[in-house]
């Protein structure tokens, strides 16, 4: 597992919010090709750790790499086009339109904005689209309105929409927040779909829906980062399990 080159490192990242350290020199990678989840307890820094990888703001201090490129500070378009995407707990849909009308729009809007036409893309727009929609589930859905969807469903529509711009590294924020086990579970499942195809880096509240599925799974607690390696690693973990006592992780 150690093999796989990163594709995405940061190092010595820190985050301040005026006297506040949300994140205290985290150095870590993630291997192409894995399934790393990131947990924590509440606070821990976990969406800020998101928001420095995605480049939703930049780290006070310290490096971001994306395949060996510095990306710190970059700005999250450019970022889609060197191939990452994210889906974030906040609903980025269009509610009155529907599930093929949503995918069609996200589709179109990468290819125009960043002339996708490699050999892997060469789809034409609606064969593209049926294929996002197939990926994640929901091509019995596509004329509904997206109101109209569950919850878990309006989760998945959203993977296909960041999924539309082809990318190699896929960033999901708690993409089970919400959901019934049920629903948690479909997710996990397609989370695992898509990772055959491309890295995945997954914030996940919900511990034990993570254990079964990653590669790696990094601890963060107050900022830090606490522990990292496979699910049986961060089991024995003697500090995870203090920080996490009372808790089954
Ligand atoms: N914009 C901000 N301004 C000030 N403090 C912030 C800001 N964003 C986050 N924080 C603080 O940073 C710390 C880490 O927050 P963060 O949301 O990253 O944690 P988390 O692990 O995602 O928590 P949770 O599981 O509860 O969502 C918290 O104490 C939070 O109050």
């Amino acid at each position: 597992m150690s093999a796989a080159p990163p594709i995405m490192a940061v190092q010595n990242v820190v985050k301040r919010f005026g006297g506040f350290t949300a994140l205290n020199d985290v150095t870590t990678s993630f291997a192409a090709g894995r399934l790393t989840s990131v947990i924590g307890p509440n606070g821990a820094g976990k969406s800020t750790f998101f928001n420095v990888l995605s480049g939703s703001f930049p780290p006070t201090e310290g490096r971001v790499f994306f395949n060996g490129t510095d990306i710190t500070g970059t700005p999250q378009h450019k970022l889609a086009h060197m191939g990452i995407a994210k889906s974030f707990q906040i609903t980025s849909l269009f509610p009155k339109l529907t599930v093929q009308e949503n995918v069609r729009i996200a589709a179109q809007a990468m290819r125009s904005r960043f002339g996708l036409w490699q050999p892997r893309s060469a789809l034409n727009l609606s064969d593209a689209v049926e294929a996002l929609l197939l990926r994640v589930g929901l091509q019995d859905r596509r004329h509904e309105s997206v109101d109209t969807l569950a919850h878990g469903q309006q989760r998945s529509l959203e993977i296909a929409v960041a999924l539309a711009c082809e990318p190699k590294l896929l960033l999901l924020d708690e993409p089970t927040a919400g959901m019934s086990p049920e629903e948690a579970r479909e997710m996990m499942d397609l989370i695992l779909k898509l990772n055959a195809e491309r890295t995945v880096i997954l914030v996940e509240h919900r511990m034990k829906l993570v254990m079964g599925i990653s590669d790696r799974i990094v601890v963060l607690h107050h900022g830090t980062l606490l522990a990292e390696g496979t699910a049986d690693d961060i089991r024995r973990h003697d500090e995870v399990k203090r920080v996490y006592l009372g808790q089954s992780v």
